[in-house]
């Protein structure tokens, strides 16, 4: 068993010259007055890839809607030097709208514009340049629903890049994609953190998460914070409670990988 008390103490990851985005510290999240998530303790560093992971209800979306500034923190501080975008979950069910490609690229503008200015031809050239740098200019007009949902995400991935964020929240971005598509998506995180960006991706891939090199765990209340040696048997039991299994796993190269049984499906 672990002893939780080697769990309480945050081990950050080491210290960079890269300017800091965001900062939390003691920082409690929740609706109203109860926090439904404790003790985040949290730099994001530009160039930071840091993978979310936590069991279902273990707090990540309160967590991106907290540094969003879509919910008040309950307590502690929230210090956020850049602005915020989300690359939110796709849905089929949410795709009935006839919008394209281009469109949703586009209403990345209008979080940046004054209330009275619609997105005019140079936001529309910005949409299509973040288009091509996610590897979607030819896909400009097609219907947003009828792409597959690699393509989805990284349509979305340009509107974050339209907002021009320099910090980017990834909700599950690889929920349901093929290996190509995924392996396409890892490639694009890794360029935007190497031009400069702070990425949180939620994730329930440990092994994705250990390859990212920063782990934040949460279950509640944070677990862990640092580099990926941090995702200990005892961590990850903390994290994600009794809900693990070992599996002997020859693929990966050694064979103590350690994940949680219930993937969460949507
Ligand atoms: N709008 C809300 N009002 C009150 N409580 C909420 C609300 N949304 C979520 N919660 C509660 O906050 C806790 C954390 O939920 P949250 O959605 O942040 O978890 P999560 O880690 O994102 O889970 P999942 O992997 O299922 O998306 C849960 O107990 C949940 O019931």
């Amino acid at each position: 068993m672990h002893d939780p008390a080697d769990l309480t103490t945050p081990t950050p990851p080491p210290a960079t010259a890269a300017p800091v985005l965001l900062r939390a510290a003691g920082l409690a999240c929740g609706y109203g007055a109860g926090a439904v998530l404790t003790g985040v303790e949290l730099t994001l560093r530009a160039g930071d890839r840091v993978a979310v992971l936590g069991p279902n209800g273990g707090g990540k979306t309160t967590l991106f809607r907290t540094l969003l500034g879509e919910l008040e923190p309950v307590s502690g501080t929230l210090e956020r030097q850049a602005r915020c975008a989300v690359v939110p979950q796709t849905e089929r069910s949410r795709l009935d709208f006839p919008v394209s490609a281009l469109d949703v690229a586009l209403m990345g503008a209008v979080s940046r514009l004054p209330w009275w200015r619609r997105p005019g031809k140079a936001d529309r050239r910005l949409a299509r340049a973040a288009l091509g740098q996610v590897g979607l200019a030819e896909h400009a007009d097609r219907t947003f629903g009828d792409l597959s949902g690699g393509q989805r995400q990284r349509v979305l991935v340009a509107r974050a890049l339209v907002q021009d964020a320099p910090i980017v929240l990834l909700d599950e971005p690889f929920t349901g994609l093929d290996a190509v598509s995924a392996d396409r998506l890892e490639q694009l995180l890794l360029q935007l953190a190497d031009e400069g960006r702070g990425l949180l991706i939620a994730t329930h891939d440990v092994e994705q998460a250990r390859r990212w090199g920063t782990v934040l765990c949460l279950n509640k209340r944070q677990i862990a914070y640092g580099h990926a040696d941090v995702l200990t048997r005892s961590v990850l039991e903390a994290t994600y409670g009794g809900e693990i299994v070992d599996i002997d796993c020859a693929v990966h190269g050694h064979h103590d990988v350690v994940l949680p049984a219930h993937h969460h499906e949507h």
